[in-house]
């Protein structure tokens, strides 16, 4: 069974306060992603997502850059499970099956029961911008560079980014823009459009208010906070009728917490929230 000590590429650490830091750690290969870190990443989310000990992650990479994408050097991702004894079809519904492992592993950052909130800096390309899209809260430092570079190698990026991005930043014209051009852009670009909730001066700056506002959301009500990103997620997805009524029915549960009653009174008394019970 995998344990977050277990992993090779992702470090994880419990920085204390029901805050967990992980952070990609391949950093002599830009922390390019090849296909154990690309698991890594699903196995850890896995665990976090029920993990009473953390209430919000901090995600970032380590060395010089947050994430160039995918692992150049490793080879064809895309033939991986099937032989050159099958026909056609057979190749293709491996490629498949290959894709969409590598497109769930992302979705269980997006699905984690916990905020997810990233530190980008350097360069964030490729599948680095699959993985961010699939984050809760984006931040960068001054010095990040993006792009969408999977026109460049010669694909349609598939792993999260042309899915997830539109709705992101609401502008189809500026995401065309930089998906067909493959083109870098910068921080203060992305934070134009809606894509970054803050642009830092430099790492340590943003580190130290991510650090912050993660201890700010680890004080709150665990069930106000997972629930509210879980509607989020929902509503995102689904129109606004259907995101209603699902909201209705999620609370027929979640408002008989004792945590209304604590956080109500907290608020009303202007202290600071009381201690929650683990979740
Ligand atoms: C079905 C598939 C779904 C997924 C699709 C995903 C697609 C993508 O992610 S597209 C984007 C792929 N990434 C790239 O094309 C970036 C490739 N790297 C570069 O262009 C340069 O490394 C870069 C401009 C980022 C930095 O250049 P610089 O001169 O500063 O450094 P380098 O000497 O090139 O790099 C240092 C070492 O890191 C290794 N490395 C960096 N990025 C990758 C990568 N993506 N894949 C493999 N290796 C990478 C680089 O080889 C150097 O290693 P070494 O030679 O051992 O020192």
């Amino acid at each position: 069974m995998t344990s977050y000590k277990s992993l090779k590429f992702l470090k994880v650490e419990n920085v204390g306060d029901f805050v967990y830091k992980v952070t990609l750690n391949r950093p002599e290969k830009y922390n390019a992603l090849n296909l154990e870190i690309w698991g890594e990443i699903g196995d850890c989310f896995k665990l976090i997502h029920d993990d009473p000990d953390c209430r919000v992650v901090i995600l970032q990479g380590e060395g010089k850059h947050f994430c160039t994408g995918l692992d150049m050097s490793s080879g064809s991702v895309l033939g991986m499970g099937s032989s050159d004894e099958q026909d056609q079809a057979r190749k293709s519904r491996a490629t498949r099956r290959n894709v969409e492992w590598m497109q769930r592993q992302f979705t269980y950052v997006d699905d984690c029961s916990k905020p997810v909130l990233l530190a980008i800096h350097g360069y964030c390309m490729g599948a680095g911008v699959d993985l961010a899209t699939a984050c809760d809260i984006r931040y960068a430092s001054k010095d990040a560079v993006f792009s969408v570079k999977e026109v460049d190698v010669g694909m349609a990026a598939d792993i999260g980014t042309l899915n997830r991005l539109p709705k992101i930043v609401g502008n189809q014209s500026w995401v065309k823009d930089i998906s067909l051009s493959a083109r870098n852009f910068p921080a203060g670009e992305a934070f134009q459009f809606g894509f970054l909730s803050r642009v830092f001066e430099n790492r340590e700056e943003m580190l130290t208010e991510v650090s912050k506002f993660a201890k700010l959301l680890a004080l709150k009500s665990p069930i106000a906070v997972q629930g509210t990103k879980h509607i989020l997620n929902y509503s995102r997805d689904h129109n606004v009728h259907d995101s209603l009524t699902y909201v209705a029915t999620w609370n027929m549960s979640q408002l008989l917490t004792e945590d209304v009653f604590k956080a109500g009174l907290a608020s009303m008394s202007k202290k600071p929230p009381p201690p929650f019970s683990k979740l």
